[in-house]
């Protein structure tokens, strides 16, 4: 059997100091020890195709009927690219994808040729919810964003996961805290449908 492929290397995950977070755990849990041994934090792999990935972006919002040509090919793009942190979270009594956040970093020239963090794609299974894994998988990538040198991580976020987010350690900015988006559908380009800083509904593209 082919090995599987690593988005990225894994043992980035092991020295990420969840001391550095504001986050609470209670109990104090890691990337590195995530509370239950049947748990386990890595990078995306080639075979997540067949362990329910898709199926749990689709709690997030539409994802398509994606083959897996399909998804081989854009992870060959992501890894090439080495910008991608696609990070999930597995149930292996089931070899199940049950979380996942992404770490995408924007190269700048401004800042010194900085590198801002973008948090994107933040999702948990529902049937597993409301055990800190949420916030286990946000703060996995918020660290691993500083490890890799970003100077900032943003987010764009519905205002009902405002509080979710600042348990963690994000904030609004003063004056500087809205999305706007121009929309390409359908062979048309349209202006949001709605303002503020938010997705408009559970289904709204990102
Ligand atoms: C940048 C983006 O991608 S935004 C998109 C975010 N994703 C989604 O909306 C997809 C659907 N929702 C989900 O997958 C999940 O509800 C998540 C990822 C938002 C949260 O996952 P969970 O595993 O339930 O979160 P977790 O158990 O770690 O909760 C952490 C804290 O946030 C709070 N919280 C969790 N979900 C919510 C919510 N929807 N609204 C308000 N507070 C919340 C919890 O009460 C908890 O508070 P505590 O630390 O004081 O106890």
């Amino acid at each position: 059997m082919q090995e599987e492929l690593s988005l990225y290397d894994p043992s980035l995950l092991l020295g990420l100091d969840f001391f550095r977070s504001p986050a609470g755990f209670n109990p104090r849990i890691s990337a590195a020890v995530p509370g239950e041994t049947w748990l386990k934090v890595r990078p995306l792999q080639t075979g997540d195709y067949n362990r329910g990935f898709l199926q749990i972006l689709s709690q997030l919002t539409k994802v398509g009927d994606v083959s897996l040509t399909q998804f081989l090919n854009r992870f060959a793009q992501m890894r090439a690219s080495g910008d991608y942190y696609v990070t999930v979270i597995v149930d292996t009594r089931h070899d199940k994808i049950i979380g996942s956040a992404t770490l995408v970093l924007e190269r700048k020239f401004i800042h010194g040729c900085g590198t801002r963090g973008r948090l994107e794609d933040v999702v948990v299974d529902d049937t597993y919810r409301g055990k800190q894994l949420g916030k286990l998988i946000v703060v996995t990538v918020t660290l691993l964003a500083e490890q890799l040198g970003c100077y900032k991580m943003s987010l764009d976020c519905k205002d009902k996961l405002i509080p979710f987010y600042k348990s963690i350690g994000y904030a609004l900015e003063p004056g500087n805290a809205n999305t706007m988006n121009i929309r390409y559908e359908n062979g048309t380009i349209s202006a949001n449908r709605t303002g503020g800083n938010c997705k408009p509904d559970d289904t709204e593209p990102s």
